[in-house]
């Protein structure tokens, strides 16, 4: 199975807070706000960092992963898209 890249993560959390399926994380976590985003990005941050100092590879790359989605559904919940911030790279 391929990996998922960043943009097809995007594209994906793109069309879950267009359709808004029942049961989605992304959907939840929109319908709280910004205020509520922020601080999941900051936890995510700290346990990203946490991991990669005293966890295992296989543990820090999960929590950077949670820390990815996390900034894609800041991204969303701004009306950001990916060349808004690629733009700044
Ligand atoms: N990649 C992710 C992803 N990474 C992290 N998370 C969420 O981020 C949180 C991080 O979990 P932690 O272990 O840090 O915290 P926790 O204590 O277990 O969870 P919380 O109590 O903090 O919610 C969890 O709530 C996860 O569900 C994610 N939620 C969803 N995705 C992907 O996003 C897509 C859409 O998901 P849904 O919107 O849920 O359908 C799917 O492809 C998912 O795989």
């Amino acid at each position: 199975m391929p990996v998922k890249t960043f943009e097809d993560l995007f594209a994906e959390l793109q069309d879950k807070a267009a359709s808004r399926p029942a049961g989605s994380g992304t959907v939840a976590e929109l319908d709280r706000g910004v205020h509520f985003i922020g601080k999941k990005l900051v936890e995510e941050a700290a346990e990203a960092w946490m991991a990669c100092e005293h966890e295992s590879d296989e543990a820090a790359c999960e929590e950077l992963s949670q820390l990815l989605y996390h900034v894609q559904v800041m991204m969303l919940a701004k009306g950001y898209s990916l060349e808004d911030v690629y733009a700044h790279l």
